[in-house]
């Protein structure tokens, strides 16, 4: 027995032992990385809240890292102890490290593993998800899914994008006749989730109705995000502690209804693809088990041989709905809000993509965004219109660029030996037990990759002489816009054409084997809204990011860099992804067609 007089005089000792086993995680684990001045007690927590508070506390956390990364004079990459909070951190601010963390190596063939951070998402994407998986699991489900996304099979899509466009449209429509004031983000996240739930599970989720008339999963899933944007937001940080208790109740209570709902209903195509096959069976000696949905749930009960449905598989499957349900339509709603607002205002641009469409469409259809359905309906199952708007795709581009939604953040396991080498001193690094964030934000705003229009809206970069070179959707080739691309003069002051920027550089989808399943679609759907919208509609912001006016009441015009300027920056701000602080206020009125 340890007597008091011995306790007493080890404790010292064991003092002594804590206080250096701090100061080597403080000072000397993760010396060689650059970052800021750590603190024996704090880590890094007090310096980067202090870099929070510096500026407007709601901006999204990629905001205030990139201020880190400029006060560190640009390093590629830098290190964050945010122990025992949220553990250790590398921000990625260069695309050569980025992609050295994204593609397959020896040891991770399917590329570094997803970061134990992603454990938050669990109520929206469940433990099953392609989005977690990892090693084989993910690989036999990634394969499962391809299929439906392959460039033809998403044009069959065509027609239900092009259904769920029109309700936008009519919306709009609606709007611009009272003249009322409206979030943007309510009607494309409405657009995109009734988009992403007839691809997703062959169903029509009514999220463009009024909230009565919405379906129960509808109305269900929407308080489930809901449930996020309360605790996810740096600037409430403190007080949202005392919630979490009930926050954690409440989802798990709103997941259990919706994994009801989704079971339901797996059980009900089930039956149906089941009669299909009885009926088959008395026509023909074949059954077609590749029948022409390829929805991921169609997909999904491909993969059934037993005559009934297990447990496991039904959970697993309503996993992988909720998953492509998240994914697949926040993202795509913000790139939305984003185009809308960044081309209200840059004059220069909108111009631009009305003229192509004018070109691809006729100019006769510019005031009917119903002729521009019907000949998209009416285009054979090819994509002879889209695939000529190489300005609008390049206007995307562009605002994926300035405004990814989300980044990615990877975790390889101390004793792993995962190194990186940097691009400067070709020193390397050895990123075993630390969480890797690939920040897109930083990433794409990189100077010494986009020079001094780095923080501008120029989708003219993405002209010069292949869109190819930089992966994604935008593949088809040529030159777009015709006027909207700088003469020779111009192309030096605002930085080369696309030729001249990395592939890497340019990673909203993130890029090797865990790149995004849905880029071709998201290409496929923005593509036709726009197409439908641009030329019918004048968007102008309310509140936050509104257009300045001078006396006369006349926007005012920043000539050199041809777009209005701004009473006060629109920002992003956090909620699980990065969206527009204030749910994109807006007007809209019909365009006067000049
Ligand atoms: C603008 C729209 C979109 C953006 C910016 C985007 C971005 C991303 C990013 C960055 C990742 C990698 C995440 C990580 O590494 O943790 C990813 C993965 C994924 N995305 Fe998207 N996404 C978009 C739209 C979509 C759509 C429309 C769908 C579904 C139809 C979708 C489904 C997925 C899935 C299932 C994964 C996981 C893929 C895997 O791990 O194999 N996304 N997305």
């Amino acid at each position: 027995m340890l007597t008091p007089t011995l306790i007493l005089a080890l404790l010292p000792l064991v003092f002594l032992y804590l206080w250096r086993r701090l100061r080597y995680l403080r000072f000397e684990q993760y010396a060689s990385w650059p970052q800021l001045p750590p603190s024996l007690v704090w880590g890094h927590m007090k310096a980067l809240n202090d870099f929070v508070n510096r500026g407007e506390r709601r901006r999204h956390v990629d905001h205030v890292f990139e201020d880190v990364k400029a006060y560190l004079g640009n390093p590629p990459l830098y290190f964050l102890d945010l122990r025992p909070v949220v553990g250790v951190l590398g921000i990625v601010c260069n695309h050569e490290i980025a992609e050295q963390i994204a593609r397959s190596t020896k040891t991770f063939p399917y590329s570094m593993g997803k970061s134990p951070t992603m454990k938050a998402l669990e109520p929206l994407l469940g433990p099953n998800s392609l989005i977690t998986a990892e090693g084989d699991k993910w690989k036999a489900l990634r394969k499962r899914y391809n299929p439906g996304f392959a460039p033809q099979h998403l044009l069959t899509l065509l027609p239900c994008i092009i259904d769920k466009a029109r309700i936008f449209v009519q919306c709009l429509d609606e709007y611009a006749r009272t003249g009322e004031e409206f979030s943007l983000e309510d009607r494309c996240t409405s657009l995109t989730l009734d988009i992403i739930g007839a691809v997703t599970m062959d169903t029509d989720m009514h999220a463009q109705r009024l909230p009565h008339q919405q379906s129960p999963l509808t109305r269900l899933y929407r308080q489930l995000l809901a449930s996020y944007s309360r605790d996810s937001n740096i600037s409430k940080f403190r007080l949202s502690w005392l919630l979490v208790p009930f926050t954690y109740l409440r989802r798990k209570h709103l997941v259990r209804q919706i994994d009801a709902i989704l079971i339901t209903h797996i059980k009900a195509k089930y039956a149906e693809q089941q009669q299909q096959h009885r009926q088959q069976q008395t026509q023909t000696t074949t059954w077609d088990r590749n029948p022409t949905s390829r929805s991921v749930l169609a997909l999904s009960l491909q993969e059934t041989d037993t005559d009934h449905l297990t447990p496991e598989f039904l959970h697993e499957t309503a996993d992988q709905l909720k998953s492509f349900l998240f994914a697949g339509h926040d993202t795509t709603s913000i790139l939305l809000q984003w185009t809308f607002y960044e081309l209200s205002r840059t004059p220069r641009v909108l111009q631009a993509v009305r003229r192509e469409l004018d070109t691809i469409f006729g100019k006769d259809t510019s005031s009917s965004p119903d002729a521009v359905a019907e000949m998209l309906l009416n285009s054979g199952g090819e994509d002879k219109y889209l695939s000529q708007m190489t300005f609008t795709a390049a206007v995307i581009k562009e605002i994926l660029r300035l405004h990814p939604p989300s980044g990615s953040a990877r975790y390889a396991p101390p004793g792993t030996g995962f190194i990186v080498t940097l691009p400067d001193d070709g020193r390397t690094i050895c990123l075993d037990g630390v969480v890797m964030y690939n920040c897109a934000t930083v990433v794409q705003r990189d100077e010494a990759v986009y020079g001094p229009t780095r923080e501008e809206f120029w989708p003219e970069r993405w002209l010069e002489g292949g869109f190819g070179s930089c992966g994604g959707a935008v593949e088809s080739g040529g030159r777009g816009g015709g006027s909207a691309s700088p003469k020779d003069g111009e192309k030096l002051k605002f930085g080369g054409g696309a030729e001249q920027i990395p592939a890497s550089a340019w990673r909203p989808f993130e890029r090797g084997p865990r790149n995004c399943i849905g880029q071709g679609l998201v290409y496929l759907e923005v593509r036709v809204i726009l197409a439908c919208t641009l030329r019918y509609f004048d968007f102008e912001k309310v509140g936050l990011g509104a257009v300045a006016r001078d006396s006369a009441g006349e926007p005012v015009l920043d000539a050199e860099r041809g777009r209005f300027e701004v009473v006060e920056e629109l920002f992003n701000t956090m909620q699980v992804t990065a969206k527009p602080v204030d749910g994109m206020r807006m007007k809209v009125r019909f365009a006067s067609g000049e």
